[in-house]
């Protein structure tokens, strides 16, 4: 009898935790150093090695266990599109067993019994401790048809109805398939034949199937790829020879004797393989064991094998197995739309697809494509050189930014989803009336989340792939009529904003041109040639920079003064983020001076 416990059905133990943060992990257990570089199918066997030291740890690890032998491995083992790890590992290898005992109760008991046996239970990390045994649930009409025909029915349906509700059955009989569809043909109504779903099997049950010398029940059907704990009985308390009636009962149904809906109850792993007799008081109370009675109890104790497959493990885990002793587990990955963007140091490059194809695995679907940065951003329009090591190559890709959808080609466009929140702050700052300028706007990211918010807003860059995203964007977010696109130099742009435009229309200029912004700032110089509207006041500016220095704010305030030629009073500096080790990101907002802008 085979019962698994899938993703949806699984509850997180939240006592004992062993995700530990992926960042910096280093090797907890010792392990063989691993070739410099992996072969093409690298195979895992860390349980195999007899020599390797084992550090007492709660719960499954990799160096636990044994290897399912090649036959009675369940057909989980992760491989849910190529049947391995592309090319680079062996996903199979991932697999292992474990013994664990199990209480087999009535269902309806199974609450009452785990709330009871608390301390006793499993209780590993992501795997439940109840296993449904397929096969055995009853259909809630059949259930409440059995019921109704309970008092009038003979002693079998009784039985069959007592059954059904999981109720100990004291008569200890073998149902008949056939004396069953009698029964049930007597019973039911037409509705009642449609919703039992074995009746055309019910005929024929199917023949006894020959036990394997070791016990083990016949092997379940294939396991979907969401499937990672897979529980198999393979020893029950009171085995006993009877008719097959998965025929009748459906085709999960692998037990020879049906005593209506039951569950297992997986017990703490120091229970494995031992006796009743040996077992703490709580459990055998809950067994009703009694050495001097004879007549078998509701429950019984059983032994079963957990299997946990790749799926099971987490990403750290995996790849603390799978890249050499001493090395850094690669701490996580930044995500834009559909892609993981990897940092990968100089010692992972030689790894890089192994581990590239783990990060997919764990975080699929949300993850299609992995990549990794194959140089320092240096170009103009602030573009990666990206490798894509795992998954489809498309670079294009939807994010949602605070509600807000963005189409961007990473390839060709700058994207940098960290920035988030400090546009988030920028644009808080607006107000419903504003006339924004964003002079270096990329896809878009402020200029439309602006748009959404403030009357109107211009918006430049000078990458055209940029623009074209941009403009896409526009249209995506349905704002054609409040976003207007450019595609020049920035400092031309200025110019043309706020020289040929009624001067001080504008009220507010972004500038987030990290390398370097205030370069850009001289073109405000003189800019104003025509006498301003009344009530017309200069816009306030906002500059983006970085700073190395030991005060990064004095710093840059003083670069923003040179390039004006005018001190700028009332300067609100805001850090942004520290980008590298004493590197800061910076914001700066004040009011274009007049005497800097005006030329009449
Ligand atoms: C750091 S990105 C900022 C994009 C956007 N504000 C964002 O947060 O995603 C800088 C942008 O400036 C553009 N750019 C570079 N040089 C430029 C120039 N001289 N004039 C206008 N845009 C320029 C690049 O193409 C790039 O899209």
């Amino acid at each position: 009898m085979r019962c698994c416990c899938s993703t949806a059905a699984l509850r997180t133990h939240h006592v004992f935790t062993f995700s530990h943060s992926i960042s910096s992990t280093r090797r907890l257990l010792s392990k063989p150093p691993a070739a410099a570089s992996y072969s093409s199918n690298a195979t895992l066997n860390l349980a195999a090695d007899p020599h390797r030291p084992l550090s007492f740890q709660y719960g499954p690890s990799l160096r636990g266990g044994r290897v399912p032998e090649p036959q009675s491995s369940p057909p989980c083992s992760g491989a849910d599109d190529d049947g391995g790890g592309g090319s680079y590992f062996d996903r199979a290898s991932f697999s292992r067993v474990y013994d664990v005992a199990a209480l087999r109760v009535p269902a309806e008991e199974c609450s009452a019994l785990e709330r009871r046996l608390r301390g006793h239970l499993l209780n590993w990390p992501r795997v439940r401790n109840v296993a449904r045994v397929p096969g055995d649930d009853v259909d809630p009409e059949i259930r409440r048809m059995l019921r109704d025909a309970e008092g009038d029915g003979g002693s079998r349906l009784n039985s069959l109805a007592a059954r059904a509700d999981g109720r100990p059955d004291d008569e200890k009989m073998t149902l008949s398939p056939v004396l069953y569809r009698e029964k049930l043909v007597k019973e039911f109504n037409f509705r009642g034949f449609l919703k039992f779903r074995n009746l055309a099997k019910m005929s024929r049950p199917k023949k006894k199937k020959v036990k394997s010398k070791d016990g083990v029940h016949g092997v379940g059907k294939s396991i979907g790829k969401n499937e990672f704990a897979v529980i198999e009985v393979i020893r029950e308390g009171d085995e006993e020879e009877g008719e097959d009636l998965s025929g009748l009962l459906g085709d999960d149904f692998k037990g020879l004797r049906w005593r209506g809906p039951t569950r297992l109850l997986l017990l703490d792993q120091r229970h494995a393989k031992k006796p009743v007799a040996e077992l703490p008081e709580a459990i055998k109370a809950a067994l009703n064991y009694d050495p001097h009675q004879s007549k078998p109890s509701a429950f019984e104790l059983v032994q079963c094998q957990l299997t946990l497959s790749y799926n099971y493990w987490q990403m750290n885990e995996l790849l603390e197995a799978l890249l050499p002793d001493g090395m850094i587990i690669p701490s996580g990955f930044e995500m834009v739309g559909h892609i993981a963007h990897l940092n990968l140091r100089d010692e992972h490059l030689s790894y890089k697809k192994l581990i590239a194809q783990v990060v997919l695995d764990k975080n699929k679907p949300k993850i299609q494509t992995v990549v990794n940065k194959t140089d320092a951003i240096q170009n103009d329009y602030r573009t990666m050189q990206l490798e894509v090591l795992a998954g489809n190559h498309s670079l294009v890709t939807t994010v949602v930014e605070n509600g807000i959808r963005f189409q961007v080609d990473l390839g060709t466009v700058y994207w940098n989803s960290k920035l988030a929140t400090e546009r988030q702050r920028l644009i808080d700052s607006f107000t419903s009336s504003d006339i924004v300028c964003d002079v270096f706007s990329g896809v878009g990211p402020i200029a439309i989340s602006a748009a959404k918010k403030v009357k109107y807003v211009f918006a430049n860059d000078l990458n055209p792939n940029a623009v074209e995203y941009l403009e896409r964007n526009v249209v995506l977010n349905k704002l054609e009529r409040k976003v207007e696109v450019f595609n020049m130099d920035g400092r031309r742009f200025i110019i043309a904003m706020l020289a040929n435009q009624h001067p001080y229309s504008i009220t507010q200029v972004v500038m987030n041109l990290p390398n370097d912004a205030v370069e850009f700032l001289d073109a405000f110089r003189g800019i104003v040639k025509k006498k301003p509207r009344p009530g017309c006041s200069p816009p306030k500016i906002h500059v983006y920079g970085f700073s190395k220095a030991q005060n990064p704010e004095y710093d840059f305030r003083e670069r923003i003064n040179m390039a004006l030629c005018e001190e700028v009073v009332d300067l609100e500096m805001h850090k942004v983020r520290l980008v590298a080790p004493g590197k800061w990101m910076l914001c700066a907002s004040f009011v274009l001076p007049q005497v800097a802008a005006s030329n009449i």
